[in-house]
C-alpha cells in the first residue's frame, strides 16, 4: 500500500508520565480522503501534530510521505496544516495572508488562492480578525490548499460552524480533490460531515486504531443484527462482534462480515456511516470471547 503517513508505535509523552498518544501504530493510505474519528482525548490531535511535525514523537516511529516530518524546506512544502479552530493571524487582512502564503510557499497557487477568496467572499482588505467563523474557516482551507500540498491535514476543521459554513467548507474541499490530486486526512467528531466526504475511515480509540479501511467496504460488511436473544457464543465464527445489546427476549449486534447473512431469524439491516462509528465507539460485546481487538486490514 502506498501511504502518506505510517506509524509504529508512535508515542507523545508530555512531562514524566502524561502520554497524549501511546503506541500507535497506523498506515493512512495515499489518494484519499480519510476521516479520522475518535472520542475526545483519543489521541486525534496528537497524532496530527505528530504527522505535520508540529510535535516530536518520544517513543516509535513516523513517516510522512515516505519521510521524516517536515525535516527539509522539500519535505515541508508537501504537507499542508491546517490546525484546530482555523488558525489566521486576526490583525492580518485577507490580503497580507494571501501575500505571506505567497512568500512562505514555493509551490503556491495565486489564481487558486485569489479564486477562492472571492468565492467566499473573503474581501482582500478585511482583516482576518473581523470575519465571520466560517469565512476564518475558509481562508484558513485556502492558505492550505493554495500551497498546493501532496497531504493535507485538517485538524476539526470545522467544528465552530454552523450547518450551512460546514456544508460550504466540506463542498470546497471536495471540489478542491476532485479538481487536483491530493491526499487528505481530516479530523472531526462530526460524522455526517464526513461521510460527505471521505471515503477511508480511521477510528482511534485510547490511541489504538479499532477499524480503518474503505467507507465503501466498511459499510458493506458491516451489519445490525436483531432478533431473539442469542448469546454472542452462537453467532458462526466469521461474524465480528462489534458491539451487542440484550433485553430479555431480544438481542441487537453489530457484526462485522464479509459473508452473506442467512439466518432467517435475524432482521438484517445496514449501518450508515456515523452508526458503525457509533458501534466501535459504544463496544459492549458482553463476555464475546470473540470480542474484536485486533484491526483487521
Ligand atoms: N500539551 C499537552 N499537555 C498535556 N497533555 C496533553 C497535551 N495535549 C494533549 N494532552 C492530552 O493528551 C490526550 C490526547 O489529546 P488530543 O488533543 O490528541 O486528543 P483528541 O483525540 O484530539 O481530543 P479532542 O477530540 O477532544 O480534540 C488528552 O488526554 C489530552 O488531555
Amino acid at each position: 500500500m502506498n501511504t502518506v503517513v505510517q506509524a509504529r508505535q508512535l508515542g507523545k509523552r508530555y512531562g514524566r508520565r502524561r502520554w497524549a498518544l501511546r503506541d500507535c501504530t497506523v498506515d493512512i493510505p495515499a489518494g484519499h480522503v480519510v476521516g479520522l474519528v475518535g472520542p475526545n482525548g483519543a489521541g486525534k490531535t496528537t497524532l496530527l501534530k505528530l504527522a505535520a511535525g508540529r510535535l516530536e514523537p518520544t517513543s516509535g516511529a513516523i513517516t510522512v510521505l515516505g519521510g521524516p516530518p517536515a525535516d527539509t524546506p522539500g519535505q515541508l512544502a508537501r504537507v499542508g496544516f491546517v490546525a484546530q479552530d482555523a488558525p489566521v493571524y486576526t490583525q492580518l487582512t485577507v490580503a497580507e495572508h494571501l501575500r505571506l502564503g505567497a512568500r512562505l510557499n514555493p509551490r503556491w497557487d495565486a489564481g487558486l488562492a485569489s479564486e477562492r477568496a472571492a468565492r467566499f467572499g473573503l474581501t482582500p482588505a478585511h482583516r482576518a480578525g473581523r470575519l465571520s467563523g466560517g469565512q476564518r474557516a475558509q481562508l484558513a482551507l485556502t492558505l492550505g490548499l493554495a500551497k498546493r500540498p501532496e497531504l493535507l491535514i485538517l485538524d476539526e476543521p470545522v467544528a465552530s460552524l454552523d450547518p450551512l459554513a460546514r456544508r460550504e467548507f466540506m463542498q470546497g474541499l471536495m471540489e478542491a480533490t476532485a479538481e487536483h490530486a491530493f491526499s487528505v486526512v481530516l479530523s472531526s467528531h462530526l460524522v455526517s460531515d464526513l461521510e460527505r466526504v471521505c471515503d477511508f475511515l480511521v477510528v482511534l480509540v485510547d490511541s489504538r486504531v479499532l477499524v480503518a479501511g474503505e467507507v465503501e467496504t466498511l459499510l458493506a460488511t458491516h451489519h445490525r443484527l436483531t432478533g431473539p436473544r442469542r448469546d454472542p457464543g452462537r453467532l458462526p465464527a466469521g461474524q465480528q462482534v462489534i458491539c451487542a445489546s440484550h433485553t430479555d427476549r431480544q438481542s441487537t449486534y453489530v457484526v462485522r462480515t464479509d459473508a452473506p447473512i442467512h439466518d432467517p431469524a435475524w432482521t438484517v439491516t445496514p449501518l450508515g456511516l456515523e452508526d458503525l462509528v457509533l458501534a466501535y465507539l459504544d463496544r459492549r460485546p458482553a463476555g464475546d470471547p470473540r470480542t474484536p481487538l485486533a484491526v483487521r486490514p
